[in-house]
C-alpha cells in the first residue's frame, strides 16, 4: 500500500487529508514541522510528499525541506500546499523538483486528481529505469569452448567481491555483458546496472551525466552516479574519456563523493564500477592520452573477454541462442542452421565478433529465403571478409565442400580469373601461373572449362597462341 507523508503546521488540515487519503486506500504519517518531516523521511522514505509551504515554529521552510528531500531521494514526488495567492512560491517550488502544488482552500477532488498524477508519474519513471536497466536478455551468456569457459569462471571468482572489474576485449565480444553477468551474480543484483558510453556522449556533457546538476530554475537532476547508487556502474570504453572527466573520475574512486554540476553539496554514494576497453590502454597512457593513476584504480581485476575468431566452437551455440531470440522477442520464423551453415559461420572472419554474428543470424531471418533450415546461401554476403591482417580468408563457397572438391572449384575460380585477366592469352596465363601451356589445357579440361569458350576478348595475339 502506497504510503503517503503529509507535512502541515495545521493539526485540521493535516487530519483532513489524512481522512480523505486513508478513505481511498493510502497509509499516512504526519509531521508538523521540519524537524518531523526529515525524521519521517529518512526512517522510510514515502512514496509521496504533500508538503505545506510556510511552517510556523519550524527550522526550515516548505521549499527548505523541499530541496534537502529532493537532494537525498529525488524520486519521491513531492506536492505543494500554498496559500491563496502564493503562486510564485509555488512555481518557485515546481522549478526546485516539485511535482504540482495544490492552492488552499482546495477540496476532496482537486487534490485527489493532484495525487493520483503524481503517483502514476512516478510510477512510470520507475518503471522506465527498471525496464531500461533490466534487460534481462542482455545478462544472457551463452558459450561452452574453453575459452568461454575460461572466462565464466573468472567472472563468476569477482561476482561475489566488491573489487573493480577492468574487461578488455575488441569490440562487440561480449564485455557489457559479462558486466551485467557480474552484476546478475553479485549482491547488488536488485540495485539498478547503468551503462555509460564514453564515446556516445559528447565531452562537454559527460560530467552532468555522471554526476548530475543543480540549477536555480530546475532544482537538482540526479546524473548516473547518483541513480545507480548501491549498484554498478559500466563505463565502456574508459579509453574515449576526456581527460577533464578521467581526473573527476580519479576523484570520486578515491573519495568515494563528488559534487553535482552547479551544486556545492557532497554527494555520497555506493558503486561498484566495471570498465571496459577495446584499446590497448598502456599505450593510451604512453602517449598521454590516459591517466596511469585512474588505469591503476579501474584495473583492479583485469579480464579479458576473447574475440569470436579464439572461440569458433561457440558459433553454433550462439548462432541458435539468436535465432531463438529473435523468434521470441521480434516473432521471426525459427529456423535451424544446416550443417553447411554452421561450418560457413565456424569457417568465416568476424571482425565484428558477437554482434556482426546476431546481425548475420537476424538478417538471415528475415531476408533468408524460407524453409525450415537457414542454409549457407542465406548468409553469403557476409561470407568473404577481409581481416585487414593479411589473413587468409577462405571464401563461403569452399567451406562446405571436401578438400578434393574445394580444391577444384578454388582451381577454376582461380584460372578462370588467371585467364581474364590476360585477356584469355592462355599463353601468358600459363607463363603466370607457373605450368606448361599443354598442361595447362589439360588442367582447364579436367577442370570442364571450354577454354575456346572463354568469354574474354581475344587480341591477335591469343588468336595466334592458339
Ligand atoms: N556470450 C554471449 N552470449 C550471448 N550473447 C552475447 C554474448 N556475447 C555477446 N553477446 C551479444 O553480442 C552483442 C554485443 O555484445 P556486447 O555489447 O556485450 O559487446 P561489447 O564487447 O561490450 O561491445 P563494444 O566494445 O562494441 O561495446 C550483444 O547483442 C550481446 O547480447
Amino acid at each position: 500500500m502506497s504510503d503517503i507523508l503529509i507535512v502541515d503546521d495545521e493539526r485540521d488540515i493535516r487530519e483532513l487529508i489524512s481522512e480523505i487519503l486513508q478513505d481511498e486506500g493510502f497509509t499516512t504519517r504526519l509531521a508538523c514541522n521540519s524537524d518531523e518531516a526529515m525524521a519521517a523521511v529518512n526512517a522510510e522514505p514515502p512514496a509521496l510528499m504533500i508538503l505545506d509551504i510556510w511552517l510556523k515554529d519550524s527550522r526550515m521552510d516548505g521549499i527548505d525541506i523541499l530541496m534537502t528531500v529532493k537532494r537525498s531521494n529525488p524520486d519521491i514526488p513531492v506536492v505543494i500546499i500554498s496559500g491563496h495567492g502564493n503562486v510564485e512560491i509555488a512555481v518557485a517550488a515546481i522549478k526546485r523538483g516539485a511535482y504540482d502544488f495544490i492552492e488552499k482552500p482546495f477540496n476532496i477532488d482537486q487534490l485527489m486528481v493532484v495525487i493520483t498524477r503524481a503517483m502514476e508519474a512516478s510510477r512510470l519513471r520507475r518503471e522506465n529505469s527498471e525496464l531500461r536497466n533490466r534487460d534481462t536478455t542482455n545478462a544472457e551468456m551463452v558459450g561452452q569452448s574453453n575459452s568461454f569457459k575460461v572466462l565464466k569462471s573468472q567472472l563468476d571468482k569477482v561476482t561475489r567481491s566488491n573489487g573493480r572489474v577492468m574487461l578488455t576485449g575488441p569490440a562487440g565480444c561480449g564485455k557489457e555483458v559479462a558486466a551485467r553477468y557480474i552484476h546478475s551474480l553479485s549482491n547488488r543484483a536488485s540495485a539498478p546496472f547503468l551503462s555509460v558510453s564514453a564515446a556516445a556522449i559528447a565531452p562537454e556533457r559527460m560530467e552532468e551525466v555522471l554526476f548530475g546538476r543543480e540549477t536555480a530554475d530546475r532544482g537538482i537532476e540526479a546524473g548516473i552516479f547518483e541513480q545507480a547508487h548501491g549498484g554498478v556502474v559500466y563505463l565502456d570504453e574508459v579509453a574515449d574519456m576526456p581527460a577533464g572527466t578521467q581526473s573527476k573520475i580519479l576523484r570520486v574512486l578515491v573519495d568515494q563523493q563528488f559534487t553535482r554540476v552547479g551544486g556545492v553539496d557532497k554527494v555520497r554514494v555506493d558503486l561498484r564500477v566495471v570498465s571496459s576497453t577495446t584499446r590497448d590502454l598502456k599505450a593510451e597512457i604512453n602517449a598521454g592520452r590516459f591517466r596511469q593513476e585512474l588505469f591503476d584504480r579501474l584495473n583492479v581485476v583485469p579480464i579479458v573477454v576473447p574475440g569470436l575468431a579464439e572461440r569458433r566452437d561457440d558459433i553454433p551455440v550462439l548462432a541458435a541462442h539468436f535465432v531463438d531470440f529473435f523468434h521470441k522477442t521480434q516473432g521471426l520464423p525459427h529456423r535451424n542452421l544446416s550443417p553447411e551453415a554452421e561450418a560457413q559461420l565456424q569457417a568465416m572472419n568476424w571482425p565484428g565478433n558477437v554482434r556482426q554474428l546476431r546481425n548475420v543470424v537476424e538478417r538471415a531471418l528475415i531476408l533468408g529465403e524460407g524453409g525450415d533450415l537457414i542454409e549457407p546461401r542465406d548468409i553469403q554476403g557476409d561470407a568473404v571478409v577481409s581481416d585487414g591482417d593479411g589473413q587468409m580468408v577462405v571464401s563461403a563457397a569452399l567451406t562446405t565442400l571436401p578438400l578434393r572438391e574445394a580444391r577444384e572449384l578454388f582451381e577454376r575460380e582461380y584460372l578462370l580469373a588467371q585467364i581474364n585477366r590476360f585477356g584469355g592469352n592462355i599463353s601468358r596465363t600459363a607463363s603466370f601461373v607457373g605450368m606448361e601451356r599443354s598442361a595447362l589445357h589439360r588442367k582447364l579440361k579436367t577442370l570442364g572449362v571450354n577454354s575456346g569458350a572463354l568469354s574474354v576478348a581475344r587480341d591477335p595475339d591469343t588468336a595466334q597462341n592458339e
